[in-house]
């Protein structure tokens, strides 16, 4: 089954690549490979990633470092590692992790089923961390599955947005120049304080940028130059560029990056990182119905509501019948949001079938799926009161799925018999489903809503 195509901006999960994503990694590493053949007499080109991720987040002001603070319940350093194993060309990801955090990376590593990921011991400094991983590339060791790069990425695992069209320039610049990296516009004026204090001079914004990651070398140029490196540069270096000016003549080609490409490094910034993410998974949602046809035309209504107020939002519809094989493939297409009306009892029969399929997907592995139970009520004919002892059971429902990182929450919508009542009824539905999937407040697991 394919995934969601290459370059979407919604996430995909990490692991191998499957053919709906192989086609741009193919044309992608076509293009890193005709530059190897280019050469002949040399293997493919072969590419590795360093990721120092032994810091302390001491800027972050928490007790856990920051790479390891959750966002939705997964900590930071997963998103970072999902973003690179989405690019297929990269053969190696070297992580460097302090002792005390190896056996939290590992399970992480195994709980979010990472691949390609090898783990070396951080230094006290990131250049130091940095110089940890390159060693792991280079040195042939027997029991070590790793392998010298040509190429080896350097990037910060605090940098969770990283895309593969970036890491495609700095590594094709790098094939080049040697050395090459993300930059950025300033967005304040850097100045220059005097001994005393005072400002001595600024320099011109215009003429300046902002170093970001990621950073991508010929391997033998960076590991050569962390060799020279003198200890003040290991110690209060912050510049792997600079390393590679200093010590190999090597002048990086700087590339132009993206606005996501800032580093977590304050607590605003793991907010700002949690909304970008949240933003990212909610823009597609089902709306799963059965085949009967009452329920069919008000999952129609409900989804032609839903497509007006959130009209950035991709609505699908799908039914759990035909064994749910369309259903199976909206699942493995990523969406992460489910509306699933049941039909005019208060049974839970269609949601409990979906969150069964839900289950065994992997789908919630990576990112909280959210399910929102739609019950509908005409509330002249049938008082609420009466539906509500049944409805409750969505309690024990919820708390049950949320073991697999389904999030599920009831919503009971008024369905009066005039045409005009019941608009107005599936508007208020549609603004607290947009809400439920746009905010995804864990609050709201197992509530019962009422529209
Ligand atoms: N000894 C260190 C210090 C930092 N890093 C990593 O380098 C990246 C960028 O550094 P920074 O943002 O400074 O992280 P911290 O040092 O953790 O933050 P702080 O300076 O606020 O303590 C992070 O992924 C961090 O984990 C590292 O691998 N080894
Ligand atoms: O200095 P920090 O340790 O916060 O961050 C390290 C790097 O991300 C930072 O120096 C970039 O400018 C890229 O070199």
């Amino acid at each position: 089954m394919e995934r969601r195509p290459p370059g979407s901006s919604r996430p995909t999960e990490p692991g191998p690549c499957l053919s709906g994503q192989r086609g741009a990694d193919q044309a992608a590493s076509a293009s890193l490979q005709s530059a190897a053949r280019a050469r002949p007499g040399r293997h493919p080109l072969a590419v590795a990633a360093v990721l120092p991720a032994g810091g302390c987040g001491e800027r972050m002001g928490v007790p856990t470092p920051k790479q390891f603070c959750p966002i939705l319940g997964r900590p930071l350093i997963s998103y970072t590692l999902q973003a690179l194993e989405r690019v297929c060309w990269i053969k190696d990801i070297v992580v460097a992790v302090t002792g005390e955090n190896m056996e939290v990376m590992k399970s992480i590593i195994q709980k979010y089923q990472h691949k390609r990921i090898s783990l070396v011991e951080a230094g006290v400094t990131r250049h130091r961390s940095i110089f940890n991983g390159l060693k792991a590339l280079a040195e042939d060791q027997l029991n070590r599955k790793l392998s010298k790069p040509e190429i080896v990425i350097i990037h910060d695992a605090v940098r969770p947005f990283v895309e593969e069209d970036i890491l495609l320039k700095v590594v094709t610049a790098a094939k080049e120049h040697g050395a090459a990296g993300a930059i950025r516009p300033l967005v304040s004026t850097v100045i220059s304080p005097s001994a005393d204090g005072c400002l001595d001079h600024s320099l011109e914004r215009a003429r300046h940028r902002a170093s970001e990651m990621p950073q991508a070398f010929l391997f033998d140029v960076i590991y050569e130059a962390y060799q020279q490196c003198s200890d003040c540069d290991l110690e209060f270096g912050t510049e792997c560029l600079q390393l590679a000016l200093k010590y190999c003549c090597t002048k990086a080609k700087l590339v132009e990056g993206s606005p996501d490409l800032w580093k977590v490094t304050y607590k605003r910034d793991l907010y700002a990182a949690e909304s970008i993410i949240k933003e990212r998974i909610s823009q597609e949602i089902c709306v799963v119905t059965d085949t009967k046809e009452d329920n069919k035309h008000v999952s129609h209504l409900l989804e032609e509501v839903l497509k007006s107020e959130l009209n950035h939002v991709k609505v699908t519809s799908e039914a759990l019948c035909h064994a749910g094989r369309d259903l199976q493939k909206i699942i493995l297409d990523q969406c992460y949001n489910f509306v699933c009306v049941n039909v005019m009892t208060s049974d839970f029969q269609e949601t409990q079938k979906l969150l069964s399929m839900l289950e065994e997907s992997n789908l919630s592995i990576l990112y909280p799926v959210v399910v929102v139970s739609v019950h509908f009520l005409d509330f002249k004919i049938v008082p609420p009161s009466k539906k509500m002892e049944n409805l409750m059971l969505i309690r024990e429902f919820a708390k049950e799925v949320k073991k697999r990182n389904i999030w599920l929450c009831g919503l009971l919508i008024s369905y009066p018999q005039d045409e005009q009542k019941l608009q107005e009824s599936l508007r208020e539905g549609a603004i607290i489903i947009a809400s439920l999937i746009k905010e995804r407040n864990s609050g709201l697991i197992g509530q019962l809503l009422i529209a």
